[in-house]
């Protein structure tokens, strides 16, 4: 079955989130207590006004009458109502969630990413800010795989990714870019800057105690860097340096930081 169109898909009303998420925290109950409230205000005032054009009938009666029938009817299908208006708003959290995060690591899925990225590379551009992408890949990871079986390089990603969070400002943007390898943005992060985040990353990592089966597992990671630069014309273009330095800090033995461009003196033995 073929899928329609993106201008064919159903469209939630605006106001459907805003409601699902206002139920979502208020509770059923308080919603449907202020739902019963309204509709036993309108069913009084119009049971009343009905009594006045027609000229007859008791006011008593009609108030008693069109309260019993509003509230018992609002009871039973606002709780339908609302209920369905909850499970919607968890669905599409749901939904949210599993279109964001990579589902073994928590971090950012690689599309989440380069949707965020792109915004914020653009702004860096704009306004001629720094910022800095890394690619971080594990090292010998298919040598954990194939000697601790793939639970445990699954275990171990997920760690590698718990660290590297923990060395992160929390504007920065760690994700799963595929496999074994990691992608962080930096956003208002300088050349030098960015290096040190990648080499205290790289140590976190080495410093990292994983063992399996109670045997040690060592852990490595190798990072390329690359800094905004002019000739950046898109983000890809960015994405391909770090994939080069990369590539340099697997040709250098591994373990290593490598980067592409925007290097101060001082810091020579990091370049390409
Ligand atoms: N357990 C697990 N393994 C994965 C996952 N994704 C990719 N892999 C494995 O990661 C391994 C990557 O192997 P290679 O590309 O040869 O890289 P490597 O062994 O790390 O070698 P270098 O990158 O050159 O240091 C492959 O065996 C993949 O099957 C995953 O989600 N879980």
């Amino acid at each position: 079955m073929s899928t329609p169109p993106p201008d064919l898909e159903p469209v939630a009303p605006a106001w459907l989130p805003w409601f699902g998420q206002l139920v979502t925290r208020r509770g059923v109950g308080s919603g449907l207590a202020m739902l019963c409230g309204v509709v036993w205000v309108l069913s009084l005032a119009l049971s009343q006004l009905v009594i006045s054009l027609i000229g007859r009938g008791d006011r008593l009666v009609a108030a008693i009458c069109a309260s019993a029938c509003a509230l018992g009817i609002t009871a039973v299908f606002g709780y339908l109502f609302l209920r369905l208006v909850q499970f919607q708003d968890q669905a599409r959290a749901r939904v949210d969630h599993h279109a964001t995060l990579d589902p073994l690591t928590g971090t950012c899925n690689r599309r989440h990413f380069m949707q965020t990225v792109d915004r914020e590379w653009s702004r860096a551009k704009r306004y001629n800010m720094d910022c800095a992408l890394l690619l971080m890949d594990v090292d010998h990871f298919k040598r954990v795989n194939d000697a601790h079986g793939s639970l445990c390089g699954d275990r171990l990603l997920r760690e590698i990714a718990r660290v590297s969070g923990e060395t992160l400002r929390q504007a920065d943007v760690l994700a799963r870019f595929e496999g074994e390898e990691f992608a962080v943005f930096l956003p208002h992060t300088d050349p030098l800057g960015a290096l040190d985040v990648a080499e205290r990353m790289r140590e976190r990592v080495e410093q990292l105690q994983f063992s399996w089966d109670e045997r040690d597992v060592p852990v490595s990671v190798s990072l390329g860097v690359a800094s905004l630069q002019y000739e950046h014309l898109t983000l890809d273009h960015l994405i391909h340096d770090a994939d080069e330095a990369l590539y340099s800090a697997k040709a250098a033995g591994r373990n290593c930081v490598r980067a592409k461009l925007g290097l101060q003196p001082g810091h020579s033995s990091y370049a390409l």
